[in-house]
C-alpha cells in the first residue's frame, strides 16, 4: 500500500500555448510563475511552486501528479509498483526540476493515465499573486477518466490509500486521501483523460463572480453554479482552450470521522444528482450530466 500525501500537480500539453497560458492566467486567475524554461509555463495557486504545468507541444494531459512523504517512501513505491506488473521509470534531473520536486517516479494506470509519484514538492513561502481577483486558494482536486469506474476505484483503494467518499452509479467514484471530501475523482469516459481540474475558491460570492466575469469573457459554462450534493461544495465547471474543463468550487466537506462516514450512492439518472440546485444538465433526462462537455 502505497500512502499518497497529498495531489500535486497537473502537466499538460497545448498546441497553443499562447492561448492556453493567458486563458490560465487572465481568466482562470493563476499566477505565472517564472519557469526558466521556454514551452514551459507554471501556474502557481497555492503555498507550493505551481499546481499546473502547460507544456508547448502535443494537446493533452501529459501526467497527474502526487506527492509521497518521504523518499524511502518513493523507492519503496517504486519496488511496490513493479512488484505489481507496473512499468515504472524515474525522472531525470531536469524532469524533477521542471516539475520543482526532489525526485519522481512515473507510470501508466491500467486505463492508460499517466500518474507520477514524487517526493520533495517546492514550497514558495511569499503569497500568491493571482493575476486576477479569482478568489482561488488551492488546488482541490483532479479527476481521471477511465472506462470503468469500479475497476479504477480497486485500482487507486488497493494500490494507495484512497477511500470511496461517495459514488454516483456506475459513473463517478469520489475519493479522499485526508480529511478532503475528495482529491481524486474518476469519471466513466470511453478514453484515458483528464476529466477535469479543480481549484477551490475562499468565499461563495467568488463563485458568482467567476461566473459573471467568465460569461462577460465569452467563456463556455459547462455546468453551474450549482451545488454537489456529495461534497457540499457549491460549484462552477468551465471550458478552457484545447477542450480542459477547469472547476471552482467553495464549501467542500472535511470527512472528520473517518470510522463514522459511510459512502454513498447517488443514482446519475435521478434528477439532481450531481446539482442539488437543478440547473440545466441536472434536468436532462438520461443523463449525460456526468460528460461536462456535450459530444461533437
Ligand atoms: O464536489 C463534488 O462533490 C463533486 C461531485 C460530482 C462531480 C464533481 O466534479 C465534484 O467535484
Ligand atoms: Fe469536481
Amino acid at each position: 500500500m502505497i500512502e499518497l500525501e497529498d495531489i500535486g500537480y497537473v502537466r499538460s500539453g497545448v498546441a497553443d500555448f499562447a492561448t492556453a497560458v493567458h486563458f490560465a492566467t487572465d481568466i482562470v486567475g493563476l499566477e505565472l510563475m517564472d519557469s526558466g524554461e521556454p514551452g514551459v509555463a507554471h501556474l502557481r495557486s497555492d503555498s507550493h511552486h505551481h499546481s499546473l504545468s502547460l507544456v508547448e507541444g502535443v494537446s493533452g494531459v501529459i501526467a497527474s501528479g502526487f506527492t509521497l512523504a518521504t523518499e524511502d517512501a518513493l523507492v519503496a513505491a517504486e519496488s511496490e509498483l513493479e512488484r505489481r506488473g507496473f512499468r515504472v521509470t524515474r525522472g531525470d534531473e531536469k524532469e524533477a526540476r521542471s516539475r520543482r520536486v526532489a525526485e519522481f517516479i512515473g507510470f501508466d494506470d491500467p486505463f492508460g493515465n499517466r500518474i507520477e509519484l514524487a517526493f520533495g514538492r517546492q514550497t514558495i513561502s511569499r503569497p500568491v499573486r493571482l493575476s486576477r481577483g479569482s478568489g482561488i486558494t488551492e488546488f482541490g482536486h483532479l479527476c481521471l477518466d477511465a472506462p470503468d469506474v469500479r475497476e479504477a476505484y480497486r485500482f487507486w483503494s488497493s494500490t494507495f490509500n484512497a477511500r470511496v467518499s461517495d459514488w454516483v452509479g456506475d459513473g463517478a467514484c469520489l475519493m479522499r486521501i485526508d480529511e478532503v471530501h475528495h482529491k481524486i475523482a474518476v469519471f466513466q469516459a470511453d478514453e484515458p483523460g483528464m476529466c477535469h481540474m479543480n481549484f477551490q475558491v475562499a468565499e461563495l460570492d467568488d463563485v458568482f463572480r467567476n461566473w459573471h466575469f467568465l460569461v462577460e469573457h465569452g467563456v463556455e459554462i459547462e455546468m453551474g453554479p450549482g451545488r454537489h450534493p456529495q461534497s457540499g461544495a457549491i460549484f462552477l465547471y468551465f471550458l478552457g482552450p484545447e477542450n480542459f474543463t477547469y472547476e471552482y468550487s467553495f464549501g467542500v466537506r472535511r470527512i472528520t470521522d473517518e470510522a463514522a462516514w459511510r459512502p454513498r450512492f447517488f443514482d446519475p439518472d435521478e434528477i439532481g444528482a450531481i446539482d442539488m440546485w437543478l440547473g440545466p444538465k441536472a434536468r436532462t433526462v438520461s443523463q449525460p450530466q456526468l460528460r461536462l462537455s456535450d459530444p461533437a
